[in-house]
């Protein structure tokens, strides 16, 4: 932002030739405070208040409310909710940030009660709450989580009886659904109970909260171990604790499944909590886990069984975190369907085996383990960007139905009813 700093002074050393100087510190003479164009700090008329504000050469500062704030004059120019910049019916911007200047300054600021106003340029004048720059400054949104999570092992979740809903509950009072969603979002996994053991059903309630996700498994899904599909998920055999369509560039959001019937032993199903042994590792080893947020990987799915030929990729980091305040989103876990690693360095690839290895022995802690065997009318949901699952081998007869949903619906859904998502 040169253009912005050498127009900015000469303006200033113009002003100070002419006697034009108004927020201008004379008296401070080392070479530091010449320079930077604010030195005058605003305070409000009102103590109670507790605001202060300065304005300087390329940037905007503000303290309220135990906050250090810095806005950009772009960004501040940009979010003007004037009735010419923005439509509050919408919630749409109309003003074109492209015409903005990017060496943009105001030329005055000033606060009135709670409002502060800049005048631009040409003119245009955009004014804020200061609650709303609070609310909305980087500052205070780096503090804060997106979503807030009790993370858990088994001893912690069953501790927390967390109650399952009721089918009727669930599908006709809002309470129902609100509780059931509250629960899913804060541990990532929930159930809901007396459900009639049919597809349709499973579906019913799977709609009750968001859009299906049709993938290449269908929309609804109905598997037996006939192994009509070529994946492990359609044999006998043990799986692994997994997320599940790690090889998709999104992978679903949500899992849902019903045992409609199993006429044979074993076969109960595995849930950790992918995000509490994620911790454990940023407790003990935080540089693994930095590298296993960074390191991208692919996932892969190739099938060629009858008519079902597939190949899909997903890349991306095991672990997914926001940058601005590090707080996990997405644990890509699939040891199965994870492909070749040709996309890491050496030295780099055997640090990330380490990483991935102190991952891996945190999720496998037995105390990290919580098993359960689903049974006909108890669907449960999954959040596949969180909490994995696996089974256990079984025998005899065994059918699973269930669908993934779009992450995107259940968390509109959750936020429609008032919770923080
Ligand atoms: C759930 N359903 C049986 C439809 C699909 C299973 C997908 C299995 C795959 N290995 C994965 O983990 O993504
Ligand atoms: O059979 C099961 O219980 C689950 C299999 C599985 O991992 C899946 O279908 O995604
Ligand atoms: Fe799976």
């Amino acid at each position: 932002m040169w253009c912005h700093r050498l127009s900015h002074l000469q303006s200033r050393l113009q002003d100070l030739l002419r006697g034009r100087v108004t927020h201008w510190a004379l008296q401070q003479s080392n070479f530091k405070s010449l320079f930077p164009l604010a030195i005058y700090w605003h305070h409000t008329a009102s103590k109670s208040l507790n605001c202060v504000w300065q304005q300087h050469e390329d940037h905007f500062e503000l303290q309220y409310a135990n906050n250090v704030m810095r806005f950009d004059y772009v960004w501040l120019r940009d979010h003007c909710r004037s009735a010419s910049c923005y439509n509050s019916k919408t919630h749409q911007r109309s003003l074109d940030t492209a015409s903005v200047d990017l060496c943009i300054q105001p030329k005055t600021i000033h606060l009135d009660e709670t409002t502060l106003f800049f005048t631009w340029p040409d003119g245009h004048v955009t004014r804020y709450d200061l609650d709303w720059l609070v609310k909305n400054s980087y500052e205070g949104q780096k503090q804060k989580v997106i979503q807030p999570r009790i993370l858990w092992n088994a001893e912690i979740y069953q501790q927390a009886q967390v109650p399952a809903v009721d089918f009727q509950t669930f599908l006709e009072t809002k309470e129902g659904l609100k509780n059931f969603l509250q629960n899913f979002l804060l541990y990532g996994i929930a159930f809901v109970e007396n459900v009639p053991p049919t597809q349709k059903h499973t579906e019913k309630v799977a709609e009750r909260i968001s859009l299906i996700r049709e993938t290449i498994y269908g929309r609804m899904w109905f598997f037996t171990s006939d192994f009509s599909r070529g994946d492990t998920a359609y044999t006998k055999l043990a799986l692994d604790r997994h997320t599940d369509t790690t090889y998709f560039q999104e992978p679903c959001g949500i899992q849902v499944f019903h045992c409609l019937k199993h006429e044979g032993t074993g076969g109960r199903t595995l849930l950790v909590d992918g995000f509490y042994a994620a911790e454990q590792v940023l407790q003990k080893a935080p540089e693994e886990f930095e590298l296993l947020s960074k390191v991208p990987l692919k996932h892969e799915y190739i099938e060629n069984v009858g008519e079902c030929q597939n190949h899909m990729i997903g890349v991306g980091p095991v672990l997914n975190i926001y940058p601005w305040n590090k707080e996990l989103y997405l644990i890509r876990y699939n040891n199965y369907d994870r492909a070749v690693i040709n996309t890491v360095p050496y030295d780099v690839v055997h640090r990330w085996y380490t990483a991935h290895r102190t991952l891996t022995r945190e999720l496998r802690r037995p105390e990290n383990e919580f098993w359960v065997k689903l049974k006909p009318g108890k669907v449960l949901f999954i959040d596949n960007w969180r909490v994995l699952h696996g089974r256990e081998s079984f025998t005899g007869y065994r059918q699973l139905c269930g669908c993934y949903l779009t992450r995107d619906d259940v968390l509109n859904t959750a936020r429609l009813l008032g919770l923080q998502a």
